[in-house]
């Protein structure tokens, strides 16, 4: 069978002095959806147009399908780039902007528009080959933008935060498409977001990253159940991490119980009822609340989830003292 895996090797990028790439080596199987998931200026968009060949890397190589393309121009290295602004020729239609590509390696009209024509269906914008740009929505647009990368025939399609621009409702719509068509395509997906829901809801493949390096690379559920550091149980959410005399571990929220003080526990105060339908979310802070002190950071407190049931049969007040409890098996303990 023929391989079709991207991988990065030693791949960094400086900019002078600054370093947004630091060496890093990831191998992505063929037909995965890969996330590149990290905080701003992480090096997720560095490291996305080092692949598609519009940054030239300061060291290493970029391997598709066992050819090294680090050096190739955008167009021979078969990638195609979808970007977050979608970039839409204004002047064209939609039908032109698809086939435009093609026009441009002088692929004749008929065959070219067959095959935008067959993406457009892909893409369920069929109805709308005629308008322009200005006439479609966001998602439209997006859509769009997406036929006219595939029209390339990539192996790898990047995708640089695609779902950034659009309202919260139309997000979860589109995900579900991206899944879909990844399905349907069944080639190499690799998406920047800075949403860690977006990476664990999409990808196989899971790459987090932090000051230029990859902290965790793993399955959601991998980075999820199991986060290496503080830094990923804090970035991925859902997580306490609470320093214990045998070092610092990650607990999950919804695995903290809370107690009265005086049993087992460590005795914390509650900061804040947040009520969340299923479940309730309480916030602690460890000590006694002083007065007026809403505002020790998010770092200083945790966060446990209560089944709403639960929390409504034994209601918990701001100021009040509990003992926070977790499972011996529910602790991870985190690299320093
Ligand atoms: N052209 C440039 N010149 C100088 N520094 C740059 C340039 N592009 C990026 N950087 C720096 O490199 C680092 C990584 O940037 P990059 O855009 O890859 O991060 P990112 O994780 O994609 O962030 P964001 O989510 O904000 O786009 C940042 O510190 C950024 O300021």
């Amino acid at each position: 069978m023929e391989r079709t895996d991207l991988e990065l090797v030693s791949l960094a990028k400086h900019y002078g002095d600054a370093v947004a790439v630091a060496g890093i080596d990831l191998k992505i199987g063929g037909g995965s959806y890969c996330c590149l998931l990290g905080p701003s200026g992480c090096g997720k968009t560095s490291t996305l147009r080092m692949i598609a060949g519009h940054e030239e890397p300061t060291e290493g190589s970029v391997v598709l399908a066992g050819r090294e393309i680090t050096h190739l121009e955008p167009a021979q290295r078969g990638t195609a780039m979808m970007f977050q602004s979608y970039a839409l020729f204004p002047h064209l239609t939609v039908l032109d902007n698809v086939a435009f590509s093609a026009r441009m390696k002088g692929i004749g009209k008929a065959a070219r528009e067959q095959r935008a024509r067959e993406l457009l269906e892909l893409v369920a914008m069929t109805p709308y080959a005629h308008r322009l740009p200005a006439a479609l929505s966001g998602g439209q647009q997006q859509r769009v933008a997406l036929a006219r990368a595939l029209m390339t025939q990539p192996r790898v399609l990047l995708l640089d935060e695609p779902l950034s621009a659009l309202d919260p409702f139309l997000r979860i719509k589109m995900r579900a498409e991206l899944q879909r068509w990844h399905r349907e395509l069944g080639m190499t997906f690799v998406h920047v977001t800075h949403s860690q829901e977006e990476a664990m809801a999409l990808a196989d493949l899971v790459v987090v990253m932090n000051q230029g390096r990859i902290e965790q690379a793993g399955t959601a559920r991998d980075v999820f159940e199991r986060p290496r550091t503080a830094f990923i149980a804090r970035f991925i959410g859902a997580h306490n991490v609470i320093e214990t005399p045998s070092g610092a571990v990650a607990v999950r929220s919804d695995r903290i119980q809370l107690g009265a003080t005086g049993g087992p526990g460590m005795a914390v105060s509650v900061r804040a009822v947040e009520y969340q339908g299923s479940h309730v979310q309480v916030h602690l802070a460890s000590g006694a609340p002083a007065a007026g002190s809403a505002d020790d950071g998010p770092d200083m407190g945790w966060v446990a989830l209560v089944p709403d049931a639960q929390f409504h049969a034994r209601p918990l007040e701001p100021g009040q003292r509990v003992a926070m409890n977790w499972h011996e098996a529910d602790a991870h303990l985190l690299q320093a």
